[in-house]
């Protein structure tokens, strides 16, 4: 490599480290950059560590550059090597293996290392941080093999560990030393929503509780409090804040404090060393998020690089905790005194709550809950120190009639192009104007895949949206218009109306007539545009299986253990002794782990080898229960007027007739349902996609009920006076929901998107095209049959599938 170059090395190859080098290589090509990293991997995407835990991402989903990066790059790359001082004298990096390297220059960016609690016993096994792959690594490993856990520390970090260790099946309390959680980023009011939102995702707390011992021999059994109370743990998480890693600097004789101090161009006390990211102390700050060491990566490119930069004067953070169906999210200050002015509303019922603070008239702070629309605009206007006007509060709390998405447009226009727009990725609104203008992106997916903004937590969306909007103008309508997929600019209406149109019969075709940017389509589009056809050629289309998500292809649950669960119909939630002792005669023979009475009145008989499965099903001889599918799950039901004193209606037979009608069709999500004898309503119909009431000598109908994460309750649709009447509505509700639902939209999104109102107008109020719906039912119902009974049939798929040659024998 040309020696004239001067030797830039870099100390840490994570986030801030190499984004830094990335605004380098855009500004000069006059380094030759060496890179060190302690960690054996190139660089990653720490914020996605808690994707990766949840099970939404894997290890090679995060990784940010591969080693072809470094490569293309001219990079000399030290994995697994960690830097233990500088020597100014020499002009030389030591690591800890004794390579020397010489330099002219330095970045250091070590980041932080988790802050582990100094008590008795921290240092026992089972006791991790989390902070990097091989913590994540170990967090799922005892998944596997341990069940209770406890997460010391109720801020980002833990509440996201707690919520990926209740995702892989552990019982997790985490056990806060304050009264609020998160106090750092919450006021009480948020604190106490967001502690109610986790218990209900079955996260357990303990509040105001100092740990003073960990408890066990060799490996973690518990925790010690200071009031003397314990707790049973054979995992602990510690997530308790982190520690600056200023090792190498305090080696080398840098000035440094909490952090390595640096002044507004990144410098530190040491002749061209910069330092930047979470080891870094400016004006007495060190950060704990990624926005800002993009940031300071911007201004120490420029300066290193000898172009004109303005100084890095701190940063605004916001944050937002990554956890699905929790929404919150806050910037600036939050806790209100004296001095402030409060603007703020809360909604019980929505569960909401939005509070702004004010400070002499301008914007200084905010906190979200629920609803976090407007978290982008209020982190940009709270940063412009924004004075607070009529318009303005009618725009950010409701009783504004017009204009507002006006206003958003106009004030993503005044954002200068070096702003971040993405925190979590380091994208400007320059490089995002700069991909919609000159490589034509119309969409948020497309520049998602381009720039990386909106990648990671999804917080940035409004405003990438609104710089859309602002570039595109009037062509923003049509042209912004979200595709299914980052295949498509098509929505689902279109991909339908293709279809029908131009009679496309299987999902190769749909995307090569549609013009699909990726010729194979994605795991978005391919089960969607297969529901589809399947919807609108009942009888003619031929399923495709590899367009299925695994659990449907296989008929079964995957657990996380590799085996599978075997779900038998139980009509109406209703069985006989003789499908009783099948079930305990197979379950005895095939080493079931556990036979498990579900929440839809069924038996679950979990942890069957995969090579069983077929046997399983054939010796039960039962229907396949559809546990796995996106189709009719259950019919509850309550006791009813066969037994119940309160009952007038026939719930368990009503129940058992309609599981029986409309079993094994498609839907573009689960499905379920429940029937009641009376409007005691024991069998829970209120949340279910259609519940059913006996009431006044006949039913009432309520649609778009849902229990799962986003609660909600059903609507009451309409009342009928017999049976024949409530199949017939049940039938035309359901083809209706076939027809217009988006693939995996659920009916309490689709009755929320239709309106209560037009599906009355559709399937109560037409009674010709209630019929016709009910015609179009009927006839796709006549094409459905028992996929158990039909793969016992089919050796060839069969064999390819479960990997039992001998199977045609033993039937
Ligand atoms: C699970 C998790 C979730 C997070 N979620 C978010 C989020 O949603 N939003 C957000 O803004 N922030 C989040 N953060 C914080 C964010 O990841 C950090 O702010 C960011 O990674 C800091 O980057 P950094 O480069 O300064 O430090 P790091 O990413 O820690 O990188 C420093 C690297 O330097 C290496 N190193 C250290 N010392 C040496 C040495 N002497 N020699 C060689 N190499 C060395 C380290 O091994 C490490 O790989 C999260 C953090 C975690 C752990
Ligand atoms: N979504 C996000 O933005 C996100 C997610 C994860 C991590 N992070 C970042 O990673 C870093 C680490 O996160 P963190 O949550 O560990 O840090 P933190 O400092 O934000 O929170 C630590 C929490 O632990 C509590 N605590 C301290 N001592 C305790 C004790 N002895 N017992 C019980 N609780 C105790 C504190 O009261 C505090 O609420 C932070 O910089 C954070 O911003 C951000
Ligand atoms: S809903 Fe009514 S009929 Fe059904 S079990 Fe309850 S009380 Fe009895
Ligand atoms: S700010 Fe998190 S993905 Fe953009």
């Amino acid at each position: 490599m040309g020696t004239d170059r001067e030797k830039l090395v870099v100390i840490g190859n994570g986030m801030a480290g190499i984004s830094a080098v990335e605004q380098i290589l855009k500004l000069t090509s006059k380094f030759d950059i060496t890179v060190f990293g302690s960690e054996p991997h190139p660089n990653y995407n720490r914020i996605m560590l808690s994707y990766v835990l949840e099970g939404s991402k894997t290890m090679d989903d995060i990784i940010l550059n591969d080693l072809n990066w470094y490569r293309d790059n001219g990079i000399t790359l030290h994995t697994g090597t960690t830097v233990v001082r500088i020597e100014e004298e020499t002009k030389e990096v030591v690591a800890e293996n004794g390579l020397r390297v010489p330099y002219d220059k330095i970045l250091i960016a070590t980041g932080s290392n988790s802050f582990i609690l100094p008590i008795p016993g921290s240092d026992k096994e089972g006791v991790v941080g989390f902070r990097d792959i091989a913590d994540c690594h170990q967090m799922l490993e005892a998944a596997k093999t341990y069940r209770k856990a406890a997460v010391i520390g109720g801020g980002l970090l833990g509440l996201e560990a707690a919520k990926g260790l209740v995702q892989l099946g552990m019982e997790v309390t985490v056990v806060h030393l304050m009264e609020d959680l998160m106090e750092r980023q919450l006021d009480h009011q948020a604190a106490l929503m967001l502690k109610s939102e986790l218990e209900r995702q079955g996260i357990k707390f303990k509040m105001g509780a100092q740990t003073t011992e960990l408890l066990g021999d060799k490996r973690v059994s518990g925790l010690q409090f200071a009031d003397g109370t314990e707790l049973e743990a054979e995992f602990v998480v510690m997530a308790v804040g982190i520690k600056p890693n200023i090792a190498v600097a305090k080696a080398s004789g840098i000035e440094t404090g909490r952090g390595i101090v640096v002044n507004d161009y990144l410098q530190t006390s040491m002749e061209g060393v910069y330092s930047v990211g979470e080891c870094t102390e400016h004006r007495g700050i060190c950060y704990g998020l990624v926005a800002p060491l993009f940031e300071q990566g911007i201004v120490m490119a420029k300066h290193i690089s000898g172009v004109e930069t303005a100084p890095y004067a701190g940063s605004v953070v916001s944050t937002k905790l990554k956890i699905s169906g929790v929404d919150v999210f806050s910037t600036g200050e939050f806790i209100d005194g004296p001095e402030h002015t409060v603007i703020s509303s809360k909604d019980e019922w929505k569960r909401t709550y939005k509070k702004i603070l004010l400070k002499d008239n301008a914007l200084i702070g905010a906190v979200l809950f629920g609803d976090i629309d407007d978290s982008a605009e209020l982190q940009k206007l709270i940063k412009q120190n924004a004075e607070m006007t009529d318009e303005l509060h009618a725009s950010l709390m409701g009783g504004g009639c017009c204009g507002s998405g006006e206003k958003k447009t106009k004030s993503v226009e005044t954002m200068s192009d070096e702003e971040i727009v993405c925190g979590c990725n380091g994208v400007t609104k320059g490089t995002i104007v700069d991909v919609i203008t000159n490589q034509g992106l119309t969409t948020v997916d497309e520049i998602k895949a381009c720039t990386g903004a909106t990648r990671s937590c999804g917080g940035c969306k409004p405003v990438v949206e609104q710089i859309l909007q602002y570039v595109l103008g009037d062509g923003f309508t049509s042209a912004a218009k979200q595709g299914i997929c980052g295949c498509t600019t098509l929505s689902r209406d279109e991909i339908v109306a293709e279809i029908k149109a131009k009679g496309l019969q299987t999902t190769k075709e749909v995307m090569n007539v549609l013009g699909w940017n990726q010729p194979e389509g994605c795991s978005k589009c391919r089960p969607a545009i297969n529901y589809y056809l399947g919807m609108l050629n009942p009888d003619t289309y031929e399923d495709e299986k590899e367009s299925r998500f695994v659990n449907e292809r296989m008929g079964a649950n995957i657990q996380k253990d590799g085996t599978y669960t075997v779900v038998p119909r139980m009509y109406g939630g209703v069985t006989t002794p003789e499908d009783l002792k099948k079930i305990a005669d197979v379950s005895l023979k095939y080493d079931v782990k556990v036979v498990k009475v579900t929440g839809g009145q069924r038996l679950d008989l979990i942890g069957v080898k995969k090579e069983d499965l077929p046997k399983v099903w054939a010796e039960l001889d039962m229907p396949s229960g559809y546990a796995y599918a996106k189709s009719l799950r259950t019919v509850k039901t309550c006791v009813g007027s066969q037994f119940c004193r309160f009952g007038t209606q026939d719930s368990m037979g009503m129940g058992a007739l309609l599981e029986r009608k409309f079993e094994r069709l498609d839907f573009p999500a689960k499905f379920k349902m429940a029937v009641n004898g009376c409007p005691r309503n024991c069998a829970e119909s209120c949340t279910k996609d259609i519940g059913i009431v006996g009431n006044d000598g006949g039913w009432e109908i309520f649609i778009g009920g849902n229990g799962g994460i986003k609660a909600r309750l059903a609507d009451s649709l309409c009342k009928v006076k017999t049976d024949e009447e409530l199949i017939e509505l049940c039938g035309a509700i359901m083809q209706y929901y076939r027809e217009t639902g988006n693939y995996l939209e659920r009916t309490s999104e689709w009755v929320e998107r239709m309106g209560l109102d037009h599906i009355k107008s559709v399937v109560v109020d037409d009674i010709e095209g209630r019929k016709a719906l009910v015609e179009r039912i009927e006839f796709a119902l006549k094409q459905v049959t028992d996929p158990w009974k039909k793969m016992l049939g089919d050796d060839e798929n069969r064999n390819k599938l479960f990997h039992s040659l001998e199977m045609s024998d033993q039937l």
